[in-house]
């Protein structure tokens, strides 16, 4: 199955309601889509959201990196030759870490279409099936506790709130919620940077000193900052997971050698894509350190992608934070990966099972 041309096009989705972390604050997902098509008529799916303040990434450089690097790379290439084109990928470029996923997942697609077989079969197999969390973004507390009450009506048990704003409003915040919730859903919190380390610390042993059970803390201060990562890990009980912290293998070996956190957020649109992501979950799996499957605010495209990644792995990914088709307004791709509130049900069709794409604003 050669590849024969590479398109791009440009999907929006509304949210239900404003995404808003310590970071930023956005109304709708909007992604590049990558179209990899071939010699026998199948068309391969990839992704690529605009999260510049986390990845650098913007759609113009998406477009850019595709359109003038990989395509030319690829174009005549046989997707049998997958470790070589993910290498070449990978090598072709620094950074730019969302154009790559976007190209790798389109060709992971394509490579397990070529054996008839669902994606995370190809990558080893697993259950059909999962559970994620769902966001509760970062706002007034009477607005985030309406929201948390809500979300576990939908039948979520995990709520990944979100934090990082300001510590004494972020304690209330946490306080307020667990008392709306306790015993029939688990909190983790992300604070998306927003910390110091030192407020990280006193808030987290804070709130365990108040009984407020939380099953994790992702990212409390600022991504560079692995030495205030390991100041917090090494000094509460509960446990600190990186997000921001790390992007790739290297990175995720430093930490995990630094002791700078006890658990590890993979996300395709960090890695580069779904050979890195599996990379990374080997190497925290040889460490005994247990890693989340997350994602940015993106379409269900790099969403069931990570899904599939998050089943074969589920060894070591115990942990899933893939809930962006739950907070859109209705999901405009149509087959593969279905999506019930806080249940994943995986495809048995082949590869990621995409069938079409409603609303693709295609760019050529
Ligand atoms: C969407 C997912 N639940 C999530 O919260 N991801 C964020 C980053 C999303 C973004 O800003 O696009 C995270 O884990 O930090
Ligand atoms: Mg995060």
């Amino acid at each position: 199955m050669k590849i024969t041309n590479i398109r791009l096009g440009k999907l929006k989705v509304p949210l239900i309601t404003p995404f808003k972390t310590a970071i930023r604050t956005v109304d709708c997902v909007e992604d590049v889509i990558v179209l990899m098509e071939t010699d026998c008529g199948r068309v391969g799916y990839g992704n690529a959201p605009a999260t510049a303040a986390i990845t650098g990434d913007t759609h113009g450089s998406v477009i850019e990196a595709i359109n003038t690097v990989f395509k030319p790379l690829l174009i005549g290439r046989d997707v049998g030759e997958l470790n070589q084109l993910t290498q070449i990928i990978q090598s072709a470029m620094v950074k730019n870490y969302s154009a790559k996923a976007a190209v790798e997942i389109a060709l992971y697609d394509l490579f397990a279409q070529s054996f008839d077989a669902p994606l995370y079969k190809i990558l080893g197999g697993g259950e059909n099936s999962m559970t994620t969390d769902i966001t509760i973004s970062v706002d007034y507390i009477d607005k985030m506790v309406a929201d948390a009450q809500r979300a576990v009506e939908r039948g979520f048990e995990i709520l990944k709130v979100k934090v990082g704003k300001d510590i004494r409003l972020d304690m209330e915040r946490i306080k307020a919620i667990y008392a709306a919730v306790e015993g029939r859903a688990l909190l983790r919190l992300d604070a998306n940077q927003g910390w110091t380390p030192k407020q990280a610390v006193h808030a987290i042993r804070a709130l365990e000193d108040a009984g407020v059970v939380l099953e994790l803390v992702e990212q409390p201060v600022r991504a560079h900052d692995l030495e205030g990562m390991r100041y917090i890990t090494e000094r509460v009980h509960t446990p600190i997971m990186a997000d921001e912290s790390t992007f790739g293998p290297i990175e995720v070996i430093d930490l995990i050698r630094q002791r700078a956190a006890d658990i590890i957020n993979i996300k395709l649109m960090k890695t580069g894509g779904i050979a890195n992501a599996i990379r990374i979950a080997d190497i925290a799996g040889v460490y005994d350190v247990e890693c989340m499957m997350g994602c940015m605010l993106e379409t269900s495209i790099g969403v069931s992608a990570a899904a599939h990644v998050a089943a074969a792995k589920s060894g070591v990914v115990t942990k899933v934070d893939l809930d962006v088709p739950s907070l859109c307004q209705y999901d405009p791709v149509i087959g593969g990966v279905s999506y019930k509130d806080a249940d994943i049900i995986l495809n048995q069709t082949p590869g990621l099972g995409i069938e079409r794409i409603d609303g693709l604003q295609l760019l050529d």
